[in-house]
């Protein structure tokens, strides 16, 4: 996929899934149980989407889960502000646990409903992107994404092939969308990171 990872990054990746093991077997974290399984599907996929980011300082990752894509792309791109949102709080609990071991900076992990923060200072209109994957369906991402936003802002989508039927007309009206798209190396499953920009409702 011609994307470069140092071995210190190799190495951080490593850690965050073997956490991602340990605990998985006490609380659920993650469906996907197998290495192979862990490493194209959680961290590859989160790499390649992290490869097509523009140059955002500042990125909000909305139902965080395990980590992906959020910690990988701060992996990735260690001077990027990163936080993680997830109304679960055993994952953010797991969250706080991996960004202590990789001895992160600049990255938070919040226990809180999307929606419960869109009125709050610190993270409204704030952020250079706003990126799910397997969160909710493209609509309402955009609505629940929109007032993280500042001026510039992108939205970022990780999404399956079928995707496209998501997008509605809505969400053409009040963005400019373009997408890229990736195959994951292994299974050969399509990917699609859908980018909305240029917000013409705010
Ligand atoms: C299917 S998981 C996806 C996790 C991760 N993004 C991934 O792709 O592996 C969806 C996550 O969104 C969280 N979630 C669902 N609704 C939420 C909401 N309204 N606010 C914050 N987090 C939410 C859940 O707790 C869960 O961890």
């Amino acid at each position: 996929m011609e994307i470069k990872v140092s071995d210190h990054q190799a190495e951080q990746m490593l850690v965050h899934s073997r956490e991602l093991m340990v605990w998985n077997k006490k609380i659920n974290l993650t469906a996907i149980k197998k290495p192979l399984q862990i490493a194209e599907k959680h961290f590859i996929d989160s790499i390649a989407a992290a490869s097509f980011l523009g140059n955002e300082q500042s990125v909000i990752d909305l139902g965080s889960g395990g980590g992906f894509p959020g910690i990988p792309i701060k992996i990735m791109n260690p001077s990027v502000n990163v936080v993680l949102i997830d109304s679960s709080r055993k994952k953010i609990n797991f969250l706080k646990h991996v960004i202590r071991m990789l001895d992160l900076d600049k990255i938070d992990a919040i226990h809180s409903r999307v929606e419960d923060l869109h009125e709050n200072n610190a993270y409204k209109n704030k952020f250079d992107a706003v990126i799910s994957r397997a969160f909710t369906d493209l609509s309402r991402f955009v609505d629940l994404a929109a007032p993280f936003l500042n001026r510039k802002g992108t939205i970022y989508a990780m999404k399956g092939k079928n995707a496209k039927q998501e997008i509605t007309p809505a969400i053409l009206n009040n963005f400019n969308l373009k997408s890229d798209h990736y195959k994951l190396p292994f299974e050969k499953s399509d990917r699609l990171l859908i980018k909305l920009s240029g917000n013409k409702v705010s």
